[in-house]
């Protein structure tokens, strides 16, 4: 077993992931993730890009293939270790908001570092810290179920930010928010993932979230692929017969090379 190249914090092979009822999602796999870098994993929907960061962050085995991360291998792994490993260095964000409704905002927002024991109080205040940046800090008393869908979106991803992970799985985190709101929140979550150093994974079919990443791979129906931009063609003469002025020029073109 071959360990990872060592400037990346998060390394997979050839992961393979076939669904229960015979669905593939997952055709082989690999890439690297380097320390403190943003990741895009970008491709259209059903492409397997919540397979692959559910295989990465150890939430499910790949049937095939190696995760690792740092110098432990994820694969080797057996699910409490895996839940640890989740539990103290990892960050999750769903598409959709999930919060514990028994508890308000800010213990919600606390939960995970309370969970790797940070005392309450200290817990209470970092969370309270983060709750602000997002634009929630007024709702720390509220429950969830008082909160609008975009509001608990940004109580999660607080959640998932406050206790500084090494790595952050984002899947579509600004799913459920508003156009006006997504770059706001997104900003926040990159910068906030800059400044700290955290390592993010972002699953996204958006072409303007996947901008704001430093680096982007691309899937297509579970394999990574490479966007080739074809230059435009231009016709030698004017426009054709049946060719409405204008457009003769054709449009760039692109395709996709699986790799
Ligand atoms: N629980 C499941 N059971 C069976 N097939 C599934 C399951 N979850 C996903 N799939 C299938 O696996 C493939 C990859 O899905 P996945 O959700 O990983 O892609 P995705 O790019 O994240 O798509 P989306 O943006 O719609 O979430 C798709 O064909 C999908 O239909």
């Amino acid at each position: 077993m071959e360990a990872p190249p060592d400037n990346n914090v998060l390394w997979a092979r050839s992961l393979h992931f076939t669904h229960r009822d015979g669905s593939p999602a997952l055709g082989g796999v690999s890439l690297g993730v380097r320390e403190s870098e943003i990741l895009a994993v970008s491709g259209p929907r059903g492409s397997g890009k919540t397979t692959l960061l559910h295989c990465l962050s150890g939430l499910v085995p790949a049937q095939h293939g190696e995760v690792w991360f740092n110098s432990m291998p994820v694969h080797t792994m057996g699910p409490a270790a895996r839940e640890r490993l989740r539990r103290n260095r990892f960050g999750w964000i769903d598409p959709v908001p999930v919060l514990v409704p028994e508890l308000n905002v800010w213990e919600n927002a606390a939960l995970p570092l309370m969970l790797r024991g940070t005392s309450r109080r200290r817990a209470k205040a970092a969370a309270m810290e983060w709750l602000e940046r997002l634009d929630v800090g007024d709702r720390a008393h509220s429950r969830p179920h008082e909160l609008t869908q975009a509001e608990r979106q940004r109580v999660c991803i607080t959640r998932a930010l406050a206790p500084a992970p090494s790595i952050l799985f984002a899947d579509e985190p600004t799913a459920p928010l508003h156009r006006a709101d997504r770059a706001h929140v997104l900003r926040t979550l990159t910068t906030a993932a800059r400044s700290h150093g955290i390592t993010v994974v972002l699953a996204t079919h958006e072409a303007e979230t996947a901008a704001l990443a430093d680096r982007k791979v691309e899937l297509l129906d579970g394999r990574r692929v490479n966007t080739v931009h074809l230059p435009p063609v231009v016709e030698p003469e004017g426009p054709g017969e049946n060719e409405p002025e204008g457009q003769a020029e054709s449009q760039g073109t692109a395709c996709s090379l699986s790799v």
